[in-house]
Order: structure tokens, then C-alpha cells, then sequence
């Protein structure tokens, strides 16, 4: 008789569909595929940042050493530096303004060597690649899934988790299937992701060219930093071991939120595009940008938080669940939050294949306030960098209102919300037993 009590399916092996893969691996009882749509796991060369409160969940998952070891600044106990928020946009005006410290320390890597670490934990045979999911069916009302690839191979599961991105295609058959079999139009409404008005220039800088003649060096190699301006902002913080800076230059049209954009969300574009972008910004952020020779141009695109993650044998996870602008640095974290959360409800002792629906509704009813708070949370965050929120250019309550937006950060533990999904789903199933009798 075969020890398997589930066998699961994760679309997209990016850091969220990686790191559930991962968290599922130490169940033996539970079968594990991952299908990637690409020929090998990649990520971009750009930095990632997380919070302590993601670090923990590494930690909790046995991956602390590997991970201390491509960390900067590795946690040392003050779990690195914050950000140091200034007002960049007029330097004629003087001495630049100091909006805002960040009182938490973010900690930083290259995003290639992140998703490395994952894939050298990855046990062998887990993953297919070259495996584009087109859809998924379901003939018997108790029966398996059945996936269906774009190269015309097909594979079964019985659980079938959507973590294939922004553009995801899980969650679009999800809300139509649910959309009609429920009778909630209003669900399709949620399935194409909206420009958020934002266009982002990344770059990574080598902290050699950062180093000037006289020896001094550029402040964001000491400490990440915030500049912001009207409509703009820029971020910067060191990664690999400090020999790279990792930029993000933001420039934002507010009232274009919302509106179609026309052309391809990633493109490469002209450094002098950028450099006219912050021409008349303080002398330190023109210094660092001028070392991006070859920026890519990111259209900013994010979901509207969507009123549901789950449906019968499907859930989402990651971007495909609430993919967020990235003004909180948080969409990777909550991936690997709700892949900790879902790994734990699915690997708990007590839930067999009878009883998934009620396993997947506990990690929907933990995770799902929580992301969409920080998808919020992200948004209203990057209008208030570009004083375009509700306190506009006022220096003196930016600070406190930006500093409130992160409390999600210290208002709850990854651990105790799996803790809180194990009591919901817990109560349940004694609701069940309860109601047989
Ligand atoms: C400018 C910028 C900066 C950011 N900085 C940070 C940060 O500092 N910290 C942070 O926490 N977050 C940050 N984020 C957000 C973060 O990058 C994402 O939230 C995170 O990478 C999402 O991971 P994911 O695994 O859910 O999705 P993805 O990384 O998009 O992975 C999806 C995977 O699915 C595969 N796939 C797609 N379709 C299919 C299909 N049909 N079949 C099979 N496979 C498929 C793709 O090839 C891919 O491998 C930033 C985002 C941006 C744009």
C-alpha cells in the first residue's frame, strides 16, 4: 500500500513555488512535482531584500547557515541595517532633509544566489522543466487533477498549487471556474493584474566604481537608502557581500494608475534615459546612477487583492495570489510566508486528502488578510515616498505616517499565524467529528 497521503503539484518555480517545495520535502507522506514552465530555475541579476521575520521562517526550514552565507549585512543579532529616508528632489534648497530611520534592519542578497540555495535543497527527481501548464481538469468530482502542458505531456496531482506569477494562469481558471460555478461575476474582475503608473530602472553598481578618488565612499555602501522626491523615489542598498549596489530608480504618474500600458513590461533602455529622469536631483543620487550603464525599464504592475485564494483542489501562492509593487520589499517575503503556512497546514498529521478543502481555507484565512494588507501597505507606502499620500510634501508627519506602515512587520509572527491556521483547521475537523455523531 502506498504511504502517500497527497500528492502536490506546484506551477512555477520561482522563490514562493521553491520554497514550499522545500518546506514539503521533510512530509514524507507527501509527493512533490514541480512544473517550470522555463528550461532551468533562473532569477534576475537584482537584489532582494527580506525582513527578520522571513529570515526566521529560513531558519525554521534548516537553511540558516547557507543562507548566512550569502547574506549582507548577515543577521547578527541587530538583523542588519534599516533604511535612512531622505528628501533628495531640491538640493538647492540645502542641507537635505532626514525624513525617516527605518527601525528595521533589512537583509539583503543577490537574487540568483537566493534561488540557488532553494534549488541545492530541491530533492532530486522534483523538478520537470520545459513544462508551460496550459490547464488543468478535473474529470471525476473525487478524482485526481489532470494538468495539461503546452508541449503536450500531461501529469496528475491532487493538489494543484498556482505559484506561477503575476501573469498567472492558475489563478485565471480558477476565478472564471469559480466566477460561474458560484455565480460571482465580479470575481474575473480580479484576474488581470493594472499598471500601477510606476516605472522602475534597476541596475546593480560594483562598489569599486562607488569609491572615490580621495577614498571616500558613496553612503547607501554603508547604509541601504530612501531618497525620495516628487513623483520619484530612488532605492539603494549593498548586496554580496557588500561588493554590489543594487539600485531601483522609481518614477511615478499617479493619475495613469490603473490605465492599460502599452509595450513590454521589461525592457533594456538608454542610461541617459535615466540620468534625464533625476537630472536636477541632489549631486549623491546622480553620482550613483551614472555607474547603471545598462538599466532595465520595469512597468510596475501589481493585482487587486484578490477575496480568495483557494478553490476545491487549487490554491495560489506568491505573485499569482498578490503580486505587489515593491515599495515595502515584501512580495518575495510574503511568498515564502504563505509557502511556510501551506507547507505546515498540508503537513499537519491530521489532514488527509478527505479533508484538503478545510486544510486550504485555514492557510487562506490566515494568509490572505495578511498579504493583501501588505499589497495595500506597499502601494500607499510608495505614495508617500513620492509625496503623493495623504500627508503630500509635509516633512514633519511623512516620517511617523511611513514608519506606521510597516507594522505588519512586528504585529505578528510567521509561527504563530501557522499556529492560528492549525487551531482554525484543528476546530473544524472537530466541528465534523461533532456533527457525525
Ligand atoms: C523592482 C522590484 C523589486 C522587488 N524587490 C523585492 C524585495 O526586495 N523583497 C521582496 O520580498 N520582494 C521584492 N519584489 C517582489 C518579488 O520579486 C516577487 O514578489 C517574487 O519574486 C514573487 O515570487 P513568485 O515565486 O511568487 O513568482 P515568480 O518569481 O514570478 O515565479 C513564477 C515562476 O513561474 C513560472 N511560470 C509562469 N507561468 C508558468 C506556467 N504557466 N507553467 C509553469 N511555470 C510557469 C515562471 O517561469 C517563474 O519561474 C520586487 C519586485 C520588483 C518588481
Amino acid at each position: 500500500m502506498s504511504s502517500t497521503k497527497l500528492r502536490v503539484a506546484i506551477c512555477g518555480g520561482g522563490i514562493g513555488g521553491l520554497t514550499l517545495a522545500v518546506a514539503l520535502s521533510k512530509y514524507p507522506d507527501i509527493e512533490v512535482d514541480v512544473y517550470e514552465a522555463a528550461e532551468r530555475f533562473r532569477e534576475i541579476g537584482a537584489g532582494v531584500m527580506i525582513w527578520e521575520r522571513t529570515w526566521r521562517i529560513l531558519t525554521e526550514l534548516g537553511m540558516s547557515s547557507e543562507f548566512s552565507s550569502i547574506a549582507h549585512a548577515p543577521p547578527d543579532g541587530s538583523m542588519g541595517v534599516g533604511f535612512d529616508y531622505r528628501k533628495s528632489d531640491q538640493p538647492q534648497e540645502g542641507i537635505p532633509f532626514y525624513l525617516f530611520a527605518l527601525p528595521y534592519g533589512c537583509i539583503r542578497f543577490h537574487r540568483a544566489h537566493f534561488l540557488d540555495v532553494l534549488v541545492e535543497r530541491l530533492p532530486s527527481g522534483v523538478a520537470h522543466f520545459g513544462k508551460r501548464l496550459q490547464l488543468y481538469t478535473r474529470p471525476g468530482s473525487d478524482g485526481p487533477l489532470i494538468l495539461s502542458f503546452a508541449d503536450g505531456s500531461r501529469a496528475q496531482c491532487d493538489l494543484l498549487v498556482g505559484c506561477d506569477g503575476i501573469k498567472s494562469v492558475v489563478r485565471r481558471q480558477m476565478l472564471q471556474e469559480k466566477a460561474t460555478s458560484e455565480g460571482r461575476p465580479e470575481l474575473l474582475d480580479y484576474i488581470e493584474p493594472f499598471w500601477s503608473g510606476s516605472i522602475a530602472y534597476r541596475g546593480l553598481v560594483p562598489v569599486a566604481r562607488l569609491t572615490r578618488e580621495d577614498g571616500s565612499q558613496h553612503r547607501t555602501i554603508a547604509s541601504p537608502m530612501m531618497y525620495c522626491g516628487k513623483s520619484k523615489h530612488v532605492v539603494s542598498y549593498s548586496i554580496s557581500s557588500g561588493s554590489i549596489v543594487n539600485v531601483v530608480a522609481l518614477t511615478s504618474r499617479p493619475q495613469l494608475e490603473g490605465s492599460p500600458y502599452e509595450g513590454l513590461w521589461v525592457i533594456e533602455c538608454d542610461q541617459q534615459e535615466l540620468l534625464d529622469c533625476y537630472s536636477d536631483w541632489e549631486p549623491e543620487v546622480v553620482e550613483m546612477l551614472k555607474c547603471i550603464e545598462k538599466p532595465t525599464r520595469w512597468a510596475l504592475h501589481q493585482l487587486r487583492p484578490l477575496p480568495c485564494y483557494t478553490s476545491s483542489r487549487v490554491v495560489l501562492l506568491g505573485d499569482a495570489a498578490h503580486a505587489m509593487t515593491p515599495h515595502q520589499g515584501a512580495g518575495a517575503g510574503q511568498a515564502i510566508e504563505d509557502a511556510f503556512v501551506l507547507a505546515g497546514v498540508l503537513g499537519h498529521s491530521s489532514t488527509t486528502l478527505g479533508c484538503l478543502r478545510d486544510a486550504l481555507e485555514a492557510y487562506e484565512r490566515v494568509r490572505l488578510p495578511l498579504a493583501n494588507h501588505v499589497l495595500d501597505g506597499s502601494r500607499l507606502s510608495g505614495m508617500m515616498y513620492e509625496f503623493n499620500g495623504a500627508q503630500g510634501g509635509d516633512l514633519h508627519t511623512l516620517g511617523p505616517a511611513i514608519g506606521k506602515q510597516w507594522d505588519w512587520l512586528k504585529e505578528t509572527t510567521p509561527q504563530g499565524e501557522l499556529e492560528r491556521a492549525l487551531h482554525i483547521l484543528n476546530a473544524r475537523m472537530t466541528e465534523v467529528v461533532l456533527a457525525k455523531l
